[in-house]
Order: C-alpha cells, then structure tokens, then sequence
C-alpha cells in the first residue's frame, strides 16, 4: 500500500525507509552462520534443548544488557564533521584545528546527567555534550554540558555528588532535600544550581543549547608558547528554553523529546550546528587576574580574555545502530592531541582516570579496539584482555623496548618544556552568586521564573536543610531569601488546601473471575 497522503516524520518511517533501500529479503542465520529452517522458527511443540535456534537466541537476549554509564546514562547522538573557518595556528599546532577548510570526522552523544536510561529528557540539570573527533593524531574527546561551570572543585566529592543528586537508597526517588543537602554542605555548588533553576536549566532539546568543557585548557603554538583556553560551542538555533509548566506538559507527552528531535531534524535534513569558540588568556593574563581561571565553579570576568573562532561543528548523519555507534562509544575526555596538553586542575587530573576506570567496568579492558572507538591509526603494545582485540598486534614484539622495530615513540619539538602546576582552594565566594542573581538574569520576569523554579523544588525540603537553604540566600542577596520564603509560604498553603490527586474514571472489572467483588 502507498499512503500518498500520510506525512511520516523521519523516525516514525525508519523501517519503511529500510524496506524500501533493501527491497530483496535475505537468508536468517543463527549466529555461527548456520541457515534458519522454518521448522526451528516455532518452537510450541519441539524439545527446545533441540532447537538450535531456541538456544542461540535466548543465550544472547539473556545478556544483552551492559551496564549504564554510571551518569548520563540516557542519550542520542549522531555523526558529523568538524570545519576550521578562522586560523587559529597563534595558539595551538593540534592538526585538526590548524588549515581553514580542514574537515574532521567525528560521533557525538547528547545526555541528561542524572536520569537512568529510559528517563524523562526534560527534568532541570545538566545536559552532557560527548564529542569524539577522529583525528590524525589520534581521538581527541571533549565532554561537554550545557552550563559554563561545573558543581566543585574536589574529585573526592564526586560519588557523594552524585549520590546526593540520585535516586533515594529507600524511596527509589529523586529527592529535593538530598540535592539542596549536598549544596549546603558544598555551597560552591550553588553556582551550577543557579544557571540550572534559571531559564537555562531545560533547554528546548539538545539543538537549541550551547555546550562547554569548562576546564580551562592548555594549548600550545609551534614554538612551544602556551595559552590557557576555555572552549564553547554556541549553537547555530538559537538558544531556546522551557519553562516548568512547558516542559512537565511535553514530558507528560513526550519523555523522548530531545531524542526524537534530533533525530527528525537530522533524518530531514536539518542538520544542526554550533560554532567552536575559545575565549583566550595569555600566560601574562594568568598572573593578573583578580580570580581564579582553572576555578571549574567559576566563570572568567568579562573583560579580562579575548574571545578567537575556530570553526563549525555539524551533525548529518543519524547512527545507524544505537548499541554499536552510541552505548558502546568511549568518550574519555584525556583522549588528548599534540598541542593541546590539556587542563592542568586537579579535578581533571581525576578525570584522567575515572573514565578509564569506568569503560573497563562497563565495556572490557579493550574499549579503544570497538569499532567505534577507534582512532585513525594505532600501534600500541596493549595485548589480549576481553574481546575486541582486533589484530592484537599480530606477530610483532610485545615489549619495549625492543630490537626488533617494534612501534617507537617519537619527539615532539613543539611540546611546552614547562608544567603548570595549579593549586585549589575550598574558598567559597557568593559574589558571583549574586551578580548571577542580579545581572546574568537579565530581567524581572526572568528572575520571577527563577524564584518560582526555586520554590518548586524547595517546596518538599525538610528542616535543617530547608534553613540553611534560606540561610545562605539570605547572604548571597536579602532580596532573593525573601522572595523564595513569600513563595514558599504561598505553596504551603496551597499544599494544605489540596484535596488529594483529581479524581480519575475506574473502569468496571468487567472479566471473569471466580470472586464476585
Ligand atoms: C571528577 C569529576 C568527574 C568524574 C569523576 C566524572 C566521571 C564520569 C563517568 C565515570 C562517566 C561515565 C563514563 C562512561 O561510562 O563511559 C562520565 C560521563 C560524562 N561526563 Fe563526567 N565526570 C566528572 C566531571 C565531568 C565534567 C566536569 C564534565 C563536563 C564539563 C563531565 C561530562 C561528562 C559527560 C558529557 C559524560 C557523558 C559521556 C558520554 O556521552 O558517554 N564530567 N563522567
């Protein structure tokens, strides 16, 4: 049947788009290539330890679950390419960013930070950005999310975080006093709540927002001078945002709306794009600031850097395969190239393995040999582990050095001779806080929806947390501790006028049964 007059969005016909590009159909197998007879397909009245089909088929359903990335467990992506538009060789020799016109391939993975697979996109907190660009030089990662600052500072706060941010060890739930809990006790934490309960908090799908590594970078030019670098990528749709009552109406919906937005807008045609930038300071810049520019809860001061394009990031190819392209991909932000040595913070240099750590739980000791993963050309002397191995290297040496011409290292002459060695500081500063309060939120009613998104989720925070809460508003601006108190005063009140959940039509249990109730 044609159906001339439907419109099918580019999701809804995925299947039919794969009919009609695969008109022939083909021979089944089971998966040591032995042909499917029709008699094995039904198994009702066979001895099932006899049918070959039966035991291939529920041996591998049994265990295709790996398990979810331990945060952002729930995405989309899709590929792309990378396109240099201004020359940016002053700051860095990286070969993927060096000659206008140069495109890079690459995979990207859009993700809600906090939500299990399967969760709603439009709940307010972080959206990651994954990018994996396959380079000359090897894969280069940026993990991304779509604020400019990052929760803190200490890598040894990070399960706790996300413990606190998780679903309840008793109720299962999300819970607003464990998530306020963890910001009094880490109130540098505040920062990325503010950006998250103000209109920047559920963007309106992963087109529609920009995206940022945070850390700030080191790069280094041809002769070894350094610069210290915090990249963004500034969507070319328009930033765009839901308020609470849009985005509970579309969740109520449509819980996959990022996805299936992207995906449509890719499958149309549409292809989305964000602008790479990097906003630059020099090594002199570093000693005169009057903050601290590796600070990940902190933004730079405007004024103090100069802001250089590099080029444009485009998406126009949807996966393929979501397990093969997307579950299994490694995004692994010390995945670095020559000429960019990369963040000098110590919550980086956690990072450095954390990722690591958390690809060999989730996928086996060989994540860079699954077919995603893949840089354009490695020679290594990593062997065997759990499959994928690939070649393993065939016959060549296993050991360095070696006499035999095995792989080599060789001598970068522009690599930087110096480290730079950054110190933290558990200092809590609530200036930024309040120009954040003051000034990034642009207007009245802006902060109207802010002091309302606060109350939201306060509403349900049990003393002492609740206390401290205000305590700390209190000390950030006396303005905002009242509004949010008047606010909460009001929902309580509405709390105790609620009658209980509307009522909802119960359907006669109109089947049989032997009680008659
Ligand atoms: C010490 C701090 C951090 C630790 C220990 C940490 C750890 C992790 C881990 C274990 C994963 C799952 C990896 C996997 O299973 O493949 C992950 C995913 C991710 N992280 Fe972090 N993270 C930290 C900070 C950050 C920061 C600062 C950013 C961004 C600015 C970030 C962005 C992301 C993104 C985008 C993903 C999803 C990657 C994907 O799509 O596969 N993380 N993180």
């Amino acid at each position: 049947i044609i159906y001339e007059n439907a419109s099918y969005s580019p999701e809804e016909r995925q299947f039919l788009d794969f009919k009609l590009n695969n008109p022939k159909t083909i021979v089944w197998t089971k998966s040591s290539g032995d042909p499917v007879e029709i008699r094995e397909v039904v198994a009702v009245n066979t001895d099932h330890f006899n049918n070959q089909l039966f035991v291939d088929t529920i041996s591998s359903f049994s265990a295709e679950r790996l398990p979810e990335r331990i945060t952002n467990a729930k995405g989309a992506g899709a590929f792309g390419y990378f396109v240099v538009t201004n020359d940016v060789s002053k700051y860095t020799y990286a070969d993927l960013f060096n000659g206008i016109g140069k495109k890079t391939p690459l995979v990207a993975r859009f993700s809600a930070v906090v939500q299990n697979k399967g969760g709603t996109d439009l709940g307010r907190e972080s959206r990651g950005f994954a990018v994996k660009f396959y380079t000359k030089q090897g894969n280069l990662d940026l993990a991304c999310l779509h604020i400019p600052v990052f929760l803190y500072r200490d890598p040894n706060f990070v399960s706790h975080l996300m413990h606190g941010v998780s679903r309840n060890p008793q109720t299962n739930l999300i819970s607003s006093t464990s998530r306020w809990d963890v910001a009094i006790q880490r109130p540098a934490t505040l920062n990325t709540l503010f950006w998250l309960y103000s209109d920047y908090g559920i963007p309106n799908g992963y087109r529609k927002a920009d995206f940022f590594p945070v850390h700030t970078y080191e790069l280094a030019n041809k002769h070894g001078e350094t610069h210290y670098v915090r990249f963004n990528f500034r969507t070319e749709q328009g930033f765009s945002a839901f308020t609470n009552q849009q985005a509970a109406e579309v969740s109520g919906r449509d819980p996959d709306y990022f996805v299936k937005d992207l995906f449509n807008a890719i499958g149309r045609g549409d292809y989305p794009s964000w602008r790479l930038e990097m906003d630059v300071l020099t090594k002199h810049d570093l000693q005169t600031v009057d903050y601290n520019p590796f600070d990940v809860t902190g933004l730079w001061t405007n004024g103090t850097f100069t802001t250089v394009q590099i080029g444009r990031l485009v998406l126009n190819k949807n996966v393929e395969n979501v397990f093969r392209d997307l579950e299994l991909a490694a995004f692994n932000p010390s995945n670095l190239v020559p000429g960019i040595p990369g963040p000098v913070d110590n919550l980086f240099k956690a990072r450095r393995t954390a990722y690591r750590m958390a690809q060999n739980y989730r996928l086996g000791s060989n994540p860079n040999k699954i077919l995603i993963n893949m840089p354009l050309y490695a020679r290594t002397y990593n062997r065997d582990g759990k499959p994928p191995v690939r070649g393993n290297m065939g016959n060549a040496p296993h050991y360095h050095p070696n006499s035999f011409n095995g792989p080599m290292p060789y001598v970068d002459e522009n690599q930087p001779a110096k480290t730079l060695r950054v110190l933290g500081s558990m200092a809590v500063d609530f200036q930024p806080l309040t120009y954040f309060y003051n000034h990034i939120i642009e207007s009245e009613a802006h902060r109207r929806r802010f002091i309302s998104n606060l109350v939201d989720s306060l509403e349900s925070v049990v003393p002492p947390v609740l206390d401290k809460v205000l305590e700390l508003f209190d000390l950030i601006d006396h303005d905002l501790k009242r509004r949010v108190a008047v606010g909460l005063e009001a929902a309580y009140a509405r709390r105790r006028a609620d009658r209980g959940p509307p009522s909802i039509n119960t359907p006669i249990r109109n089947f049989p049964t032997a009680v008659n109730y």
